[in-house]
């Protein structure tokens, strides 16, 4: 099976962290996540973060650090999904896509129900 690379990004608002909520039309409908998205073709995975998030939430975003890619298998797709730790810096958000979002505690975060492919990144990240 071919597998798709897909960027995503654990977004910092301060204290705050930001998770959203995929729309019922969307595959993996009404699961959380990290914005992001697949990486075009030419395209590096910093060029691929920055334009996902400002087409999904029109923000401007620092990238921190990246963590550990996850390779997960979906019934009839697999994904690399390549995770930064970030930071806010400028714009509006508005959602383009997605339903909902929170900005949680870091706490919080595991009662979400998240996409399979982000629970080991979730765990990274808490571990931190
Ligand atoms: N952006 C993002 N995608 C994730 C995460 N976790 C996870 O399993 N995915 C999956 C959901 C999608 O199948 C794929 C990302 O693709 P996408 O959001 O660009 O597009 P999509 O699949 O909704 O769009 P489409 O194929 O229906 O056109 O990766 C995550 O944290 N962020």
């Amino acid at each position: 099976m071919k597998t798709i690379s897909v960027t995503c990004a654990i977004i910092k608002f301060d204290d705050k962290t930001l998770a959203v909520q995929r729309s019922k039309a969307m595959k993996l409908p009404l699961k959380w996540e990290f914005a992001g998205g697949k990486i075009e073709a030419g395209e590096t995975e910093t060029d691929c973060i920055h334009r996902e998030i400002f087409e999904e939430l029109n923000i401007q975003i620092e990238l921190l650090q990246r963590l550990t890619p996850v390779i997960h298998e979906y019934p009839g797709f697999k994904i690399k999904l390549i995770p930064f730790i970030a930071k806010f810096v400028s714009g509006e958000l508005q959602l383009k896509e997605h339903t909902d979002f929170i900005l949680a505690d870091k706490e919080e975060l595991p009662n979400l129900d998240w996409a399979e492919a982000d629970l080991p990144i979730l765990k990274e990240y808490l571990s931190l």
